[in-house]
């Protein structure tokens, strides 16, 4: 690994899936979905990166492809500068083992019922990843280890929880009892896929709060997945992380709070802010911010800027060229996928549709 490798770096990551077209498809016609489209990104140290779009944009797809739970189409997926899919294949120089990457990076889903078994007690689900994962730790260490975790999480004393089945804790309980099974494991990389969606309002505040205090003791980087912008506001505030806007696969914008909450370039992050009432109760009145409300069916994506058919925005040139990223002020990370990002494009004289 060289010094300067980040934690995580995905480069012109793409995944697409393919239905039907097999021996029992009487049609014998296949349909392929780009799930994903040429997503580059890099985590650092303890960043936290929240994935935010409609359902169906592809943020589950990327977020398995970033923790080597999926494997992309094309482009590569690096944790500390080694190839996931090569370490997975063992190819050549493997100098960190597909083993010991997806220990690095874990994963809590929205149903945390899923990941605990329902026939065993939670300290037997907390205790077989330690085995597996650290077996010179002995039975009293290990039960230690998970006894602090559960102090630390507020599920105490832990002994009344471990003793427990799965179907005996709350949601709110089950969910802190994944968490702890996951920094169990001393992750650099938590995905948290709408891990706190299931939760009470109330809870998922207390979640959020949970989990980026245990970021600083873990040193975890966070890729939290939300269709919710007001969650995703709360998360990158608190932890000085970024947000980043999916549609139809690509990553449409990324940047700051102050970038993506306050000062959004790309039309589509304005309609999600406008779906996200509470935000923005001035704009209560503000116009639609779509001309379409359908989203095009992801096998057959629209030419152009794929955003184009419900953009308010649009023009021309929008149903002709895909935009390129466009960084604003040489900022090397964050950027917009829109023509109106650049003051200079040919955008500005290019008609506005009106015919579809
Ligand atoms: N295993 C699969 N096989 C075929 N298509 C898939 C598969 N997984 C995802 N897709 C398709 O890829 C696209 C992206 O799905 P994905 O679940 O990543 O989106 P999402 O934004 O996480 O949605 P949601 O919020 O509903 O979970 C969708 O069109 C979905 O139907």
């Amino acid at each position: 690994m060289g010094a300067s490798d980040p934690m995580l770096s995905m480069d012109g990551v793409s995944v697409e899936f393919t239905n039907g077209g097999g021996p029992l498809d009487i049609f014998g016609e296949s349909e392929t979905v780009r799930a994903v489209s040429d997503v580059s990104l890099d985590l650092g140290e303890q960043e936290t990166l929240t994935l935010i779009g409609e359902s169906g944009c592809g943020k589950s797809t990327l977020g398995k492809t970033a923790i080597g739970a999926q494997k992309p189409t094309s482009g590569t997926v690096r944790y500390r500068g080694q190839d996931i899919w090569k370490a997975k294949r063992n190819a050549g120089d493997v100098s960190i083992s597909f083993d010991e990457i997806r220990h690095s990076l874990q994963i809590i889903h929205q149903d945390p019922g899923s990941a605990l078994n329902p026939n065993q007690r939670i300290l037997t689900s907390l205790m077989l990843p330690l085995k597996k994962w650290y077996p010179d730790l002995g039975r009293e260490e290990r039960e230690e280890r998970i006894h602090t975790l559960f102090e630390r999480v507020g599920m105490s004393p832990p002994g009344d929880y471990l003793n427990r089945y799965p179907h005996q804790l709350s949601g709110g309980e089950t969910q802190r009892a994944v968490l702890v099974r996951a920094l169990l494991l001393n992750p650099d990389l938590i995905l948290a896929d709408e891990a706190i969606s299931a939760l009470d309002v109330s809870l998922r505040v207390e979640m959020m709060d949970l989990m980026l205090e245990l970021q600083d003791i873990f040193q975890t980087s966070y890729l939290f997945i939300s269709h919710d912008l007001s969650n995703a506001r709360y998360i990158a505030e608190k932890s000085g992380g970024r947000i980043a806007v999916m549609y139809l696969g690509e990553i449409v914008e990324i940047g700051t709070v102050e970038e993506i909450v306050e000062n959004p370039q790309h039309p589509y992050t304005k309609a999600l802010q406008w779906a996200t009432a509470n935000l923005y109760e001035d704009d209560a009145e503000a116009e639609f911010p779509l001309r379409k409300i359908d989203v095009p069916d992801p096998t057959d994506l629209p030419a152009g800027c794929h955003f184009h058919p419900r953009c308010p925005k649009a023009r021309e040139v929008c149903r002709q060229q895909h935009p390129e990223r466009v960084h604003a002020n040489g900022d090397k990370e964050n950027y917009a996928r829109c023509f109106r990002a650049d003051e200079n494009h040919e955008y500005w004289d290019s008609p506005e549709i009106t015919d579809e």
